[in-house]
């Protein structure tokens, strides 16, 4: 049987006691952590007869109705009440069995479930029962000293306290107690009633510990005392407010107000300190405390703290009632959203969203798409669909459909058939470069007759600066299809070109598919930029992977690693450029169509200057063509002077700096109230009177020039002289103010409206962009014995450069070279040829000297700092050994080229261009090239061969009559 079931019935009511079995439920056991929840039915005890005396004070019994839990056994119930009391009695002042009680006191009134681990005791109290003498002494077991009761660590005490025995266990007993009924013995657990206090006063025996005891009452107290009655009222109320916050206290509370008519203050104490969650040192306080009122208030004490702990467990729980309650109504209120909008049509899911998009995407040339992209498409959709969103792979897949449906699948921009068109643009955008004019050209009219245009691979090659790139865009404005430029210098990741597989984090397709999506079109005009700089590749080859793209052949199906759907590359123009074209890979050079452009002339670049880059830059600068006027001398100057190199880029950069300058200026004098200058136009007539003696000045040293031998002095000097000499004359007069000229300028409204015109001419080109910072390339003006000049290409452009051999000692048998100028080996190679051939031909001509055979020789090429190679300058090399075996010089303004063999054959050479405009930029009037390259020569433009005396030779021999 329940022990919760058990109705008690032998113990009738009292007159006061409630006329039904009271239901109480949630009756704690105060036993420490073992909060027990009982639940029974409790009727109200009786009071014997005997005792009434002894507690006349108390006013009514029927307090006990609640604190009375008697929850009998079989054999309890078998127990007269009055048998009870009547042991109970006898008991009183005589011997108990003395029970530790390990957490908390035992309370007249209250019962406590506890267990007995001793066999001893637990046999003493069921003879106790059977004796009919059910009664122990509760004791309160005091805390180990030095432990703090406020830390539980219940399992050690109540491990000590079990193995505690005899006088040990008295010893550490509250000397105070209760005599507590056994109302039953299930196993180790004992039920106890608690009766009245009790105090032991000395031990009896020692197994099991029985100990003499003394009742103690309580102290006499007046019951309408008004303190007394108001410390208990407020213990009532708190109790009640306690209840209001707490269920747990709520039935005992409730019960006892029902009964608030007869009370009894002490039980009240007792009652509150036994159902607070006081400590136990608390609660041993109100039972050692025989002073009611001070009972009362020691109680008032504990059960206003409960009420404080209660409230902030109201508080704590209403918190995190609110935070869940709070989270849960979003989520709510948010799926709620969803599908309201779903309902109504505004907003489909996630997914159903996001493949809507990508199928609008593909609607306007759906029927374009190709039909394996199709499917793989529409596989990717479904997959898509099936994904949880919130996953990695849902991602992938949503980037890779991203960029599947974003590529212009079968979209071309209409092409420009129309070469007339085409010729005025890329006129428009360039001086000069006709042959790259005419190839787009052909390309153009090729495209017309077929119908469609092919893709092509270009090779713009040439020196940096001469308009690669920028051609490159204005072919692609030519032939009306859109523009993407990437450079590959330096690129070294095979992945940069053929994307990443899509198994990567963060993988990207191509440079390629990156171009489609963001031009839009199927047939872009592609320049690839520096593609001789292609990096060698630590993972894969990016030649490899260029050829692949760019072939023909090949990129009607080229396949990128992260599309993983072949692409049609096919109807793309790729225009590559490149400096050196050497270092392009043999394969990829193989499929291209290489238009070199070499560099421009002086002339070229006066042109490019005046009608381009001034241009440009005056717009970009924001003046007005009638603010300003650069002369032709003052460009020409800058060409010569500041801008030798063969492309225009240092041109750009000097002519933006004028500008620059020049808007400076301008802004500055607007800032001013300038006064009317009459001296202004004086000025100007002066500036004029300058540039012109400078210009016959030039004239008369051209003049000077072209009579061979005759002039001592060195040219460039004299150019320069000439350009600074003009300078230092101004130095008054070219204070800033007197290049400002005033212009009248007559308009409609404003008749009187004047604008400033700055003038940049040669004397005053040094306060635009200082001093000139050329050195000329020319340091001999008339070349001594031993010194020829010789013509180089580099990636830079042409250039020249000088052949030095002096003799370093004579003596029988010491015939020797000795080479220095940072050569590499094949003209290390070359100069011994050229000594071995140089010596045959000297025994041809002078029979008799026999300067190689007994001179140790020395063979130099200025700059020492520039590394030079190759077999070119074979030719130059024997003329300058003969010109010291010979003490002859050689013929003043002569350059050339050539690489030599041991019989004396002049083989051809490279960069007929490029050498050409740079003996030009030297004032070479005679040029010697191999016959091999006169093709090449011929080729080239009138204005590039014009003023020249060029001879084309086979051998040495040749040479040799030419030279000397
Ligand atoms: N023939 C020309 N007519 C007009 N402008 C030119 C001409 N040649 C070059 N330019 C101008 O020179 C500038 C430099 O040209 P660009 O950048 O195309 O040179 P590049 O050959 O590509 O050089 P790099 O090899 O260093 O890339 C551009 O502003 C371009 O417009």
């Amino acid at each position: 049987m329940k022990v919760s079931e058990l109705v008690v019935k032998s113990i009738p009511r009292t007159k006061h006691s409630p006329k039904h079995p009271i239901s109480c439920r949630h009756l704690p056991s105060h036993v420490g952590t073992q909060a027990n929840v009982w639940t029974t039915t409790v009727t109200p005890y009786q009071r014997p007869k005997e005792e009434e005396s002894d507690d006349e004070a108390e006013p009514s019994w029927n307090l006990n109705v609640l604190l009375s839990y008697h929850i009998p056994t079989p054999e309890s119930s078998m127990l007269s009440s009055s048998t009870v009391i009547e042991t109970s009695r006898k008991l009183v002042m005589g011997k108990v069995l003395a029970l530790p009680l390990p957490h908390r006191p035992l309370f007249p009134g209250v019962y406590m479930p506890i267990y007995v681990k001793d066999p001893k005791v637990l046999a003493a109290l069921v003879e106790s029962r059977k004796r009919q003498a059910p009664y122990a002494g509760a004791f309160l077991i005091k805390d180990e000293q030095g432990t703090d009761p406020n830390v539980v660590s219940a399992s050690d005490t109540e491990k000590n306290i079990y193995e505690l025995k005899g006088k040990d266990l008295f010893s550490r007993l509250h000397e105070v107690g209760t005599l507590a009924q056994i109302t039953s013995i299930q196993g180790d657990q004992v039920i106890l009633i608690g009766h009245r206090r009790i105090r032991m006063t000395e031990v009896v025996s020692e197994e099991p510990l029985t100990v003499k005891v003394d009742h103690l009452k309580e102290k006499p107290y007046n019951k309408d005392d008004d303190v007394i009655k108001a410390t208990s009222f407020e213990v009532l109320s708190t109790l009640r407010d306690v209840l209001k916050t707490s269920s747990l206290w709520k039935d005992h509370v409730q019960t006892y107000i029902q009964h608030i008519g007869d009370f009894n203050y002490a039980r009240l104490a007792d009652f509150g300190a036994a159902i607070s969650g006081a400590n136990q040192l608390q609660c041993q306080q109100v039972l050692e405390e025989l002073d009611v009122h001070k009972r009362l208030q020691l109680t008032l004490e504990i059960v206003k703290k409960e009420m404080e702990i209660s409230k902030i467990q109201e508080s704590i729980a209403k918190a995190i009632e609110e935070k869940i309650s709070g989270e849960q109504r979003r989520y709510l209120l948010n799926e709620q959203l969803k599908a309201i909008k779903k309902e109504l049509g505004l907003e489909t899911d996630d997914k159903t969203a996001l493949s809507a998009k990508f199928r609008e995407r593909l609607e306007p040339n759906k029927e374009k798409i190709p039909a394996h992209v199709m499917q793989v498409i529409e596989e990717e959709l479904t997959k898509l669909q099936l994904l949880e969103a919130s996953s990695s792979e849902f991602n992938v897949t949503r980037n890779y459909l991203d960029w599947l449906t974003a590529l212009p699948w079968g979209s071309y921009s209409d092409e420009n058939f129309d070469v007339l068109r085409a010729e005025t643009i890329l006129d428009e955008d360039h001086y000069g470069l006709s042959d790259v004019k005419e190839r787009i050209l052909e390309f153009i009219a090729v495209g017309k007759l077929r119908g469609t245009s092919q893709g092509k691979i270009i090779c713009l090659s040439g020196p940096p600066g001469v308009g690669k790139t920028s051609i490159g865009r204005s072919i692609a404005r030519a032939l009306n299809r859109k523009f993407y430029r990437f450079s590959v210098g330096g690129l070294s990741d095979v992945a940069e070109i053929k994307g990443h597989r899509r198994t990567y984090i963060g993988a990207m397709p191509g440079k390629m598919v990156q171009c489609l999506k963001s031009v839009g079109t199927a047939n872009p005009l592609v320049l690839i930029d520096e593609i001789d700089k292609l990096g060698r590749g630590h993972a894969g080859d990016p030649a490899s992977a260029m050829l692949e793209l760019l072939d023909p052949e090949q990129n009607a199906n080229f396949l990128d690693h992260y599309l993983d759907v072949p692409i049609d590359l096919s109807k793309v123009l790729f225009v590559c450029t490149a400096n050196v074209l050497e270092m392009i890979p043999n394969p990829l050079l193989d499929r291209m169509e290489v238009i070199a452009i070499a560099g421009y002339i002086t002339d070229e670049k006066l042109h490019i200057a005046r009608d381009y880059l001034e241009k440009s830059t005056r717009e970009t600068c924001g003046i007005k063509p009638e603010q300003v006027e650069v002369t032709d001398a003052a460009l020409l100057a800058l060409i010569e002077n500041y801008c030798r190199e063969a492309g225009v880029r240092n041109l750009q950069k000097q002519i933006e700096k004028i500008y620059r300058k020049i808007a400076l200026k301008l802004v500055r004098k607007d800032g001013k109230i300038e006064p009317q200058n009459a001296g202004v136009n004086e000025v100007k007539a002066e500036s004029v009177h300058l540039s012109d003696e400078i210009k016959s000045k030039e004239e008369t040293q051209a003049g000077a020039k072209s009579v061979e031998g005759t002039n001592d002095d060195k040219p460039s000097e004299n150019v320069a002289e000439s350009l600074e000499a003009p300078v230092n004359q101004m130095e008054k007069p070219t204070d800033e103010d007197t290049h400002l000229q005033e212009v009248e300028e007559v308009t409609e409204s404003e008749a009187s409206k004047t604008i400033e015109k700055v003038v940049v001419d040669s004397p005053n080109l040094a306060d635009y962009v200082g001093k000139p910072i050329f050195h000329a390339e020319r340091i001999y003006d008339q070349t001594p014995v031993g010194v020829v000049m010789g013509l180089a290409w580099t990636s830079m452009g042409g250039s020249t450069l000088y052949i030095e051999t002096s003799l370093v000692e004579q003596g029988e048998g010491k015939g020797a070279l000795n080479v220095t100028g940072q050569l590499g080996d094949v003209m290390k190679e070359s100069a011994q040829i050229a000594h071995t051939v140089s010596r045959i031909i000297l025994q041809e001509k002078e029979p008799d000297n026999h300067f190689f055979a007994n001179s140790k020789l020395h063979l130099h090429v200025p700059a020492g700092s520039t590394p030079k190679d190759g077999p070119s300058a074979g030719c130059t090399m024997i003329t300058s050994l003969l010109s010291l075996a010979m003490k002859k010089p050689v013929k003043p303004y002569l350059a050339m080229t050539g690489e030599v063999t041991l019989t004396g054959k002049i083989l051809p050479i490279g960069g007929v261009k490029e050498k050409t405009i740079a003996a030009r930029r030297s004032d070479v009037k005679t040029i010697i090239f191999p016959s091999a390259n006169r093709r090449d020569f011929d080729e080239l433009a009138p204005n590039v061969k014009e003023g020249l005396d060029v001879h084309f030779v086979d051998e040495y021999k040749q040479i040799y009559d030419l030279a000397f």
